[in-house]
Parts: C-alpha cells; sequence; structure tokens
C-alpha cells in the first residue's frame, strides 16, 4: 500500500480570478481578464468571474472547507489589482486587508498558506502601456513582490513568482484564447523573457527581505511523444518538447534558452534578442522549488502548422477529460523523473493536478465524481512511484478545491472537489472530496 512520507504535503489550489468575484469592490482596479471575460465572444459559455464562487465574501466558509479537508497547506493567489490598482503606486488598503483575514484564518485553521503572486490578472492599467511586453511592467511585478515579502514577511509557506508563464506568454499573447488575446509570435516571445526576468527580481526581492519560506515557479509541464518512430516525427515531437517545456526550463535551470528553439524561431523569421550574461545569471539564480502542474501529455507528429510544423494526435484507445485532455498517469511520472534528472531542482511540488467532468447532483443532491476518485489515485501513484525511485517532491495539490470560472470556457467545467452552484452559490462536497479527505488524513493512496 503506497505510503507517502510523513512530512509530505498534501494540498488543494485555486485562483483568484477563478474563485474570488467581488471583480470591481472595495477599490480594486480592473484586471485583464475583467476586461477579457467582459468583451463578447471571448468566453465560450457568456459567463465571466465578476462573481464566480463569490469566494471574496465566503472566504470564512471556504477556509472550514478546507480545515474539514483536513489540508496540510492552501494554494492560492494573491490578485495584483486588488493591492495596486493601478498596478504600482497607491496600494488599496481593502483589498491587503482581505488576504491579511484570509491568510489569518488559515493559519488559525493549521494551514499553511502557498501564494501564487501572478495567476494571470494583470492589472489593466499596465496593459494600456504594453504589459508584459514592456519593460515597465517587469519593474512593477519586482515592486508588487517586494511589496508582498514585506507585508506577509513571516506567514507564508511557499511563495510562486508566476503560474504556468507558457499560458500566458502563448495562449495569451499567440493563440489569443486568453487575456490580453494577442495574435503575435513575436508578442509572446518577448513577453516569455519579460516573465522570466520579473521572476528573477522577485527572487532576488524575496532573499533582499530575508522572507521567512521558500520560493519557486510554476511550470504547465507535459510529455511529448512522437506519433511514429520516424526521423520526422521525432523531430516534431522534440521541436514540441522545446516550445511546451524547454523554453522555460532550461533559462531557469542552465541560463539559457534552447539552443535548438533559437535557431527554429529565427529560420521562421522571430529572431529573439540574446540575454545579457547579466539577464542569464538574474533568471537562472537558485530557487528553492520548482512547481509543476500536470494535466495530460501531448502526442505529436510532422505536419504542415506554420510555426512548429506539427500535427497533434488523440490516442482513440485513451479516456479523455471534459476539457477533451487525454488521461495519461503515466505522464507525471515521466515528467517528474526527467526533470529530476536533468534539471536537479532543490525540490518539486505538484501544484496542480485534476480532471474537469461534467458534475451534477444527483436526486439526493450528492455528487458521485468516482471518475475524479480514480484520476486522481492513478496519478497519485505514478507521483508515489517517483517519490520511491527519490525524486524530490515535497507536495501535491489538486486543482481545485472547488468548481469555479476556467478561463475561455467560462463555468462550464467543473475541477473542484466541492461542487459550486452558481445560483444559489451553495458548496457541496463531492464523493471525491471525502475520499481526498483520507487520503491526506492516512498519507496513503488505496
Ligand atoms: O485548466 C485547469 C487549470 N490549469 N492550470 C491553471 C488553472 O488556472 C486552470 O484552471
Amino acid at each position: 500500500m503506497p505510503y507517502f512520507p510523513e512530512d509530505f504535503i498534501f494540498g488543494v489550489a485555486t485562483a483568484s480570478y477563478q474563485i474570488e468575484g467581488a471583480w470591481n469592490e472595495d477599490g480594486k482596479g480592473e484586471s485583464i481578464w475583467d476586461r477579457f471575460a467582459h468583451t463578447p465572444g471571448n468566453i465560450q459559455d457568456g459567463t465571466t468571474g465578476d462573481v464566480a464562487c463569490d469566494h471574496y465574501h465566503r472566504f470564512e466558509e471556504d477556509v472550514a472547507l478546507l480545515k474539514e479537508l483536513g489540508v496540510d497547506a492552501y494554494r492560492f493567489s494573491i490578485s495584483w489589482p486588488r493591492i495596486f490598482p493601478e498596478g504600482r503606486g497607491r496600494v488599496n488598503e481593502k483589498g491587503l486587508d482581505f488576504y491579511r483575514s484570509l491568510i489569518g484564518k488559515l493559519q488559525e485553521a493549521g494551514i499553511k498558506p502557498v501564494v501564487t503572486l501572478y495567476h494571470w490578472d494583470l492589472p489593466q492599467k499596465l496593459q494600456d502601456k504594453g504589459g508584459w511586453e514592456n519593460q515597465e511592467t517587469v519593474e512593477a511585478f519586482a515592486e508588487y513582490a517586494r511589496f508582498l515579502f514585506q507585508s506577509f514577511a513571516k506567514e507564508v509557506f511557499l511563495w510562486i513568482t508566476h503560474n504556468e508563464p507558457w499560458v500566458v506568454s502563448f495562449v495569451g499573447h499567440y493563440e489569443g484564447r486568453h487575456a490580453p488575446g494577442k495574435r503575435d509570435f513575436k508578442s509572446a516571445l518577448q513577453v516569455s523573457r519579460n516573465l522570466l526576468l520579473s521572476h528573477g527580481l522577485a527572487v532576488q526581492a524575496f532573499r533582499e527581505e530575508k522572507t521567512l519560506g521558500s520560493i519557486g515557479i510554476t511550470l504547465n509541464l507535459t510529455p511529448v511523444h512522437p506519433f511514429s518512430d520516424s526521423e520526422e516525427d521525432i523531430l516534431a515531437a522534440k521541436r514540441c518538447d522545446g516550445y511546451f517545456n524547454r523554453w522555460f526550463l532550461d533559462p531557469l535551470f542552465k541560463g539559457e534558452f534552447p539552443e535548438d528553439m533559437l535557431l527554429w524561431y529565427e529560420k521562421k523569421g522571430f529572431a529573439l534578442p540574446q540575454l545579457s550574461e547579466e539577464e542569464k545569471s538574474l533568471i537562472a539564480q537558485p530557487i528553492d522549488f520548482l512547481g509543476i502542474n500536470y494535466y495530460f501529455r501531448r502526442v505529436v507528429g510532422k505536419g504542415e502548422g506554420a510555426i512548429f510544423e506539427v500535427e497533434f494526435f488523440n490516442p482513440p484507445q485513451s479516456e479523455y477529460t471534459d476539457m477533451g485532455w487525454e488521461i495519461y498517469p503515466e505522464g507525471l511520472y515521466e515528467i517528474v523523473k526527467r526533470v529530476s534528472e536533468e534539471y536537479q531542482p532543490e525540490d518539486i511540488y505538484i501544484t496542480e493536478n485534476g480532471i474537469a467532468l461534467p458534475d451534477q447532483p444527483d436526486s439526493k443532491g450528492r455528487i458521485n465524481d468516482q471518475r475524479r476518485i480514480d484520476y486522481l489515485r492513478s496519478h497519485l501513484l505514478a507521483l508515489h512511484r517517483a517519490v520511491d525511485e527519490g525524486c524530490p517532491v515535497s507536495g501535491y495539490f489538486v486543482w481545485s478545491l472547488m468548481d469555479n470560472f476556467e478561463w475561455g470556457f467560462g463555468l462550464s467545467k467543473r475541477f473542484g472537489l466541492v461542487y459550486v452552484d452558481y445560483t444559489t452559490l451553495q458548496r457541496i462536497k463531492k464523493a471525491s472530496f471525502y475520499w481526498y479527505q483520507k487520503v491526506v488524513k492516512s498519507k496513503r493512496v488505496d
């Protein structure tokens, strides 16, 4: 029976824009996701995060759920425009008070706070001046981070500078499915560079402020498998691995963007300015842990696609989630092993893993999400194998505590251990809540 180490951290994760609501309350400034969701056509079901789970007003009830769940830690993000409505300068005290209250309630419940500094809700005022393409945003982020390190110098267990910079860069600035909705590959490359620089400045500030706790960054990583063992499919998979994984792993742990990708982009007309020696060491300065968000793998082959010349495949024999993602637990083992061996991070936390399902209450108001229990069990068993083989993994966070606003899909995709009725905002614990409660208590997956 796989037991995790006694000090292994089990938690759940959320993010500000996806759960808080109160989008323009108590002095909060507009974010790029407020703007993007208010723009007709951007959100598949036409909903917004204006109310979402109304966590801003119900956080005490939600902390009580966390206490009942028994988690060791709770990962949430701070909404930058709730702290600095214009992005920098004037502080919104009421916004800061909200997070002081939340962290205080978590401490009372004996739950370690894990804070993500940036989970995509950039102040719109900064976007109006170019957003992450603009050096000013890099500086503003460093000021925002330093302010939070000073405000919560002793209370936070883990600090995560950025959540999934790949999504911010390429989904937000190339694919256009996320805020700010740009479709410009050159912008996406510039944004990825600035996100990494801003991460480095934040880590520097963390060290200078002598903040307690640990600091790291969270990447969404996906194993990439060639559709066949043909040379061109293997090369296509290598390109995709560079695009999805190595583009951030290499600068963070080796101080360089991957050479093969720089050459490929240059060949396609997207030359990226070289990083200076100072910028390289800023980005690659030591961090205390790497956060990995894992959901699925990718299977690719040679294709005619414009920039990457790849085609994606969905293996017919696999099962898929409500997001259309393949269920592939082995991929969590693979990515943890690969990252541990190739990049030697100090420590690893699985900062997100979960499944979207079309959950609905039955006639008795219960939600028997057995598929979510099966998904979590199979991924925890895969993770346990990596831990057993000596990979430095210290914790695992389920995405998500509760159903919430799933970006371009709006409120239509449910990832929670807790169901949210969006008309009454009632929370209903799913079967997976009780299953995970037992795992957290016993540190065992059966
Ligand atoms: O798509 C599920 C999750 N993936 N990682 C980032 C989160 O904000 C998403 O809800």
